[in-house]
């Protein structure tokens, strides 16, 4: 269908050296070429054109002081994408490699995962280019509060609320809210991912990547499969990898490895999470120390993964789960996986895996749960941070994390019946772009052109 290429070549002249962007954008277009035949209507309302082109997009400078009384200077960066289903959500990426292209792709990205979700929420992203590595806490503390000192006048518990990502946890997502509350003069829930003290929930710590595991669980038992006692591979060490390895063993599998930006652990008895959470969660320390306290695992610095491959990705498994950041899985990585008997890949991160390797994972029918999807247990218990903000109670764990399994159950049903209706059954990447895309899309036209 010429139409899909025509607003893709727009976007690549309009939105210059936005490379993870048009990745992103090129993923869903292809996807809707079956929806948009069937449905004339989207072509008449125009959605594919508007649904590309963020409703706003605010850039801002952030001035700091560091520890030498020296001015910093980064750049700042909200994407109010789209707001058909509800207030702009998504979190916040606080890393060098932060550039308007990677806010935009996860953006983009939020407003279909937020769609698939069921809940009434929008799509944003934001973020910056500073580094919270090796910077001291009142250095963090400082640049939370400058990036909010402008944050603060463009978001609000209706408007756009704000969460963590790569680089913003708890202790970010406090100082931001500090601020937001001396300028404002209000308390309320303009952030999630709140510390359960003032205002958080249960569970949110723990969602993504609860999430990701409740998602594998759900396509394997599809299949008549499980992950019990099964040996899983997992990336990253942050936030998502942590609470994935915390569920794959409240499941009775076995995680085997996790990784940082420097190197892997490769734990053949199995991770042992007491210490990567002090490592990772109190300590802030790097992976190479925790084979100091595990002599028989194995720690591979990246410049010694086999060439052109995540070292990861190596390692034998049955399922695999990648929970570090984008582009991280190429072909490579995806052929190794399956050579080694791979049977199930489920994205904690967004976008982790590059095109080639989608396509693969696609073609082989294994149970491939694409990050719009998999990874959505975050953004939904968000959600329920707000309602529960919203209500003034709080759940209990056991509630929330009911409800996280829910919906993490509806998001398989809903890509999966999609897939199935389109003639793909097993094609999750097909079911998940066409759901999330056809709520977000009614939406738009029952509002009319605004
Ligand atoms: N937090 C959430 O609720 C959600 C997160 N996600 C996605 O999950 C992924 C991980 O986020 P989260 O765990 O929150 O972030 P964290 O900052 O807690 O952890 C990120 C982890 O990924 C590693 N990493 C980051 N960049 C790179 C890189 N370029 N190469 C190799 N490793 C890298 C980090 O290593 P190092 O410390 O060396 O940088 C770290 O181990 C991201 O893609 C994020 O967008 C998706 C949905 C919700
Ligand atoms: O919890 C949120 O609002 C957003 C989480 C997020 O950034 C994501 O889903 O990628």
């Amino acid at each position: 269908m010429p139409y899909v290429k025509e607003v893709f070549e727009y976007l690549k002249r309009s939105s210059p050296y936005q490379k993870e962007f048009y990745q992103a954008a090129e993923e869903v277009l292809e996807s809707l070429r079956p929806l948009m035949l069937k449905y004339p209507k989207y072509r008449k309302h125009k959605i594919i054109e508007r649904i590309v082109e963020p409703e706003r997009q605010i850039l801002f400078r952030v001035n700091w002081v560091d520890d030498n009384g020296e001015i910093q200077v980064n750049k700042g960066y909200r994407i109010e994408f789209n707001s058909a289903l509800g207030p702009y959500k998504g979190g916040l990426r606080f890393h060098p490699s932060v550039t308007a292209g990677v806010i935009k792709f996860l953006g983009f990205e939020q407003i279909f995962k937020n769609a698939l979700t069921g809940l009434q929420i929008g799509g944003g992203k934001g973020g910056s280019d500073f580094d919270p590595k090796g910077k001291s806490d009142n250095e963090i503390m400082r640049f939370c509060q400058a990036f909010m000192s402008e944050l603060f006048r463009h978001i609000g518990a209706n408007t756009d609320v704000p969460a963590g990502d790569i680089g913003v946890g708890a202790r970010e997502i406090g100082y931001m809210f500090g601020m937001y509350k001396k300028l404002a003069n209000r308390y309320e829930g303009i952030l999630t991912g709140k510390s359960i003290n003032w205002g958080g929930s249960l569970v949110r710590t723990e969602a993504t990547g609860y999430g990701a595991v409740y998602f594998a669980k759900y396509m394997l038992e599809a299949r008549g499969e499980s992950l019990e006692g099964k040996r899983c591979v997992v990336s990253g060490s942050g936030n998502v990898a942590i609470y994935t390895i915390e569920k794959l063993y409240h499941l009775g599998a076995i995680p085997v490895t996790c990784s940082d930006s420097n190197g892997m652990v490769y734990d053949s008895e199995g991770i042992d999470l007491v210490l990567l959470k002090e490592l990772k969660e109190a300590s802030r320390q790097r992976l190479t120390e925790y084979v100091k306290h595990r002599p028989h695992a194995k720690y591979t610095p990246s410049e010694e993964y086999p060439e052109g491959c995540n070292g990861v990705y190596n390692i034998e498994c049955y399922a695999a789960f990648p929970s570090a950041t984008q582009n991280e899985l190429n072909l490579n990585d995806a052929k190794n996986l399956l050579e080694n008997g791979c049977f199930c890949v489920s994205e904690g991160a967004n976008m982790p895996s590059t095109p080639e390797a989608v396509d693969l994972f696609v073609e082989s029918k294994i149970c491939y749960g694409p990050g719009k999807a998999a990874n959505a247990g975050g953004v939904s218990t968000s959600q329920l941070e707000m309602a529960q903000n919203a209500s003034m109670v709080n759940w209990t764990f056991e509630e929330v994390d009911e409800r996280l399994a829910q919906i993490m159950k509806n998001i398989y049903n809903s890509a999966s019946q999609t897939a199935a209706e389109f003639g793909e059954p097993t094609n999750l990447v097909l079911g998940a772009n066409i759901a999330g895309f056809k709520k977000v899309a009614d939406a738009m036209i029952e509002q009319g052109l605004v």
